[in-house]
């Protein structure tokens, strides 16, 4: 899988993140949104491959590109059977967010990237448009820490993972009414909180690289964004573990639907019928090849955002595939005409 789409998939982040960089700081997050969906289906369709979006725009919205269900790539056109033979392609499933952290773009804060995921066919849980409770942290905490435990248990059990005292450790958390609690049990553990506005892919990835300083993310965030980052998290070995949340009085957005009653008749209707279920990584993204790829837009704790020069731009991305077992860095400078000089910085 990895052979035929590696580097196709990376120009699929790569546009994306270029098409909503020209928005960075504009304070327009639907369009800096908009223009990244319709510059990743565009690449998308342009590859030999037939992928099926599983988890994409507005589950509960009529988006009209990259919605759930939709069919990409060259050989899901209707006339694909003149130009690709069914039986050499595998059918891949794809999880997209193509402008993660809108709000950070808009307002030109560091932290939002295009990123997608990819597996087999049924290797990547069709997750809701949910709240998910997640837990993120490094390979040397993986199958040790526990959803299940409370935060204070969580960071004895990373400060003997990782070798640390507690007040060495940095806790990612959302700022968010629903985690005033958990981010007082972090602080009286003795640990450190960074509170993110948006953007929590970012942050559960950045526990699976030493030198981010990020050690764990813990709290609720949207359940297809746990998706996508269990499946980098899986490929690189570190642990995440996520919960769906349906109860509203839980999340205390008010988005989440009615009530606690009819969001678990919802997950019944999907098959969910244990709500409570937690899922590891390895069931989010249970494909036997994973693959994921992001690419910067504005410059983060894993990669430096987008940046412009007259003619061209320069972009920075990562692809982690269970397949090759890689966690590849990839730095490309994009001609858009002919620019007078390619630039390095
Ligand atoms: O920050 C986020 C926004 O994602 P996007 O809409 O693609 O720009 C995500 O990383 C969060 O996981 C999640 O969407 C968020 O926690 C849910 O929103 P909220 O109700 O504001 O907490
Ligand atoms: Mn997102
Ligand atoms: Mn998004």
């Amino acid at each position: 899988m990895e052979n035929t789409l590696g580097l196709e998939i990376i120009e699929v982040v790569e546009q994306a993140a270029i098409a909503s960089a020209k928005w960075m700081g504009k304070g327009e997050k639907n369009t800096a949104d908009q223009v990244a969906v319709e510059a990743m289906r565009e690449r998308m369709n342009k590859i030999y491959m037939r992928g099926r979006i599983v988890i994409g725009e507005g589950e509960r919205d009529d988006a009209p590109m990259l919605y759930i269900g939709e069919e990409v790539g060259i050989c899901a056109r209707p006339d694909a059977k003149d130009f690709c033979n069914p039986d050499e392609l595998i059918e891949i499933d794809i999880a997209v967010d193509p402008c993660e952290g809108t709000n950070l773009v808009a307002y030109g804060q560091p932290g939002s990237m295009a990123v997608l995921a990819i597996s087999e066919k049924g290797g990547l849980f069709a997750a809701p448009d949910f709240y998910m409770k997640k837990l993120a942290a490094p390979p040397a905490a993986k199958g040790k820490v526990d959803i299940n435990k409370s935060a204070t248990e969580n960071l004895k059990i990373l400060s003997e993972c990782l070798d640390r005292s507690i007040d060495e450790l940095v806790v990612v958390v959302m700022k968010r009414e629903r985690h005033n609690d958990l981010i007082k049990e972090i602080r009286d553990a003795g640990a450190r909180v960074q509170l993110i506005s948006d953007g929590d892919v970012g942050a559960a990835i950045s526990c699976g690289f030493a030198g981010t300083n990020i050690h764990a993310l813990m709290g609720i965030g949207a359940a297809p964004e746990g998706v996508i980052s269990a499946a980098a998290m899986r490929a690189m070995g570190g642990h995440f573990q996520g919960q769906l949340i349906y109860d509203p009085a839980v999340v205390k957005t008010g988005l989440i639907g009615e009530s606690k009653e009819a969001n678990i008749e919802r997950l019944q209707s999907m098959n969910i019928t244990d709500p409570d279920k937690v899922y590891d990584a390895h069931e989010l993204a249970s494909g036997e090849n994973v693959l994921f790829a992001a690419c910067g837009i504005t410059s983060g704790n894993l990669m430096q955002g987008v940046r412009f020069f007259h003619g061209g731009a320069r972009t920075q991305s990562l692809v982690i595939s269970s397949q090759s077992k890689t966690a590849r860095f990839v730095d490309t400078i994009h001609m858009f005409d002919q620019p007078k000089t390619l630039q390095l910085h």
